[in-house]
């Protein structure tokens, strides 16, 4: 990977990327959150080379596919298609740029312009030849996960404890459905109905918004303060008992992550200094090459 790798072929991708993701953006602001979910579980599963991105086929069940994708949210997809429309319009830059960077350059700019820390981004990935439902079976963490879960998960993908810490501050954006939680607020186990980890009154504000038999696709802020701002408050939140799932209240309920959860709740800027350096390192994992990936002309289909 390198920073200036589409410099020959296509010098403007950067600010092409950014147009274009600045232009859906403001036409849905999900996109923000959506775009940055969508490059998490693309890289978590075969690497970051777009495999997130192919549609099935009657003869392939893509990872797209597996319950762990199904609530990614269409506009981030959108966001990966319209730069690549973008760029395809320029006779320099079509067909040059793989879906995989393309992503990694849109995640950095929603980033941005949801208020977060800006980076240089690496590039260079070549787009996966492999996109199957099952691959993504157990690679994903859940919103149940302990601490040990996590860590081990991220791990795996050559990420400290520290990374998942500062990448699980990507719900200080975004949506999560009402069905993700009902345990948490309705029956947490046999004795007791609500998490006790859970803030008494944020835990019947989600009753409330999470009724028991409401429909499960119902949608609630993950950072019921700043949902649109990319923002350490993610971290303040987890402080009084206001992480969404169980996966974000335990780093602070855990002794070995809530040091970490106190410093950056503290000092934002060190928080957005941990959380570029995982997402670069996020961005290096599983990175194809031209010998085992190619440039997709459709993001959604292989070639
Ligand atoms: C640490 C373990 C993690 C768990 C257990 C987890 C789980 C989840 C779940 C269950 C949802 C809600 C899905 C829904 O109900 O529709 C969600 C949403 C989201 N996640 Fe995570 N996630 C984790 C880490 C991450 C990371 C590392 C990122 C990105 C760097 C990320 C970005 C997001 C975003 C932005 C959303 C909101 C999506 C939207 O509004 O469309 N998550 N996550
Ligand atoms: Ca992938
Ligand atoms: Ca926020």
């Amino acid at each position: 990977l390198s920073r200036n790798f589409y410099s020959k072929s296509c010098p403007n991708v950067e600010k092409i990327v950014r147009n274009a993701v600045q232009k859906k953006v403001k036409q849905t602001f999900v996109a923000v959150p959506a775009t940055l979910r969508l490059f998490f579980h693309d890289c978590f599963v075969n690497g970051c080379d777009a495999s997130v991105m192919i549609q099935s086929t009657p003869n392939n069940k893509a990872e797209k596919d597996h319950p762990d994708n199904i609530s990614l949210a269409g506009d981030g997809f959108d966001v990966v298609i319209q730069a690549k429309k973008a760029l395809d319009a320029n006779p320099s830059c079509r067909n040059k740029v793989s879906c995989a960077d393309i992503l990694t350059l849109a995640t950095r700019d929603v980033v941005v312009i949801a208020g977060g820390p800006t980076y240089e981004v690496e590039l260079g990935r070549f787009d996966g030849l492999v996109s199957t439902a099952a691959s993504v079976q157990g690679n994903l963490p859940g919103p149940s996960d302990n601490v040990d879960k996590l860590n081990a998960l991220f791990r795996k993908n050559k990420l400290t404890q520290e990374d998942m810490i500062a990448l699980s501050a990507a719900h200080t954006l975004g949506f999560a459905h009402c069905g993700k939680i009902f345990n948490r607020i309705y029956n947490f186990n046999r004795t007791i109905s609500v998490d006790p980890t859970l803030n008494k009154l944020y835990a019947k504000e989600l009753q409330l918004a999470c009724p028991k038999n409401v429909d499960p696709r119902i949608a609630l802020n993950m950072d019921p303060v700043t949902p649109k701002k990319f923002d350490n408050v993610y971290f303040k939140n987890l402080q009084q008992g206001k992480g969404l799932f169980t996966s974000d209240q335990v780093l602070f309920t855990d002794g070995r992550s809530r040091p970490t959860v106190n410093a950056w709740a503290r000092d934002s800027l060190a928080f957005n200094r941990a959380f570029v350096t995982a997402m670069t390192k996020l961005g290096r994992v599983g990175v194809k090459t031209n010998l085992n990936g190619n440039i997709r002309r459709d993001c959604g289909a292989f070639n």
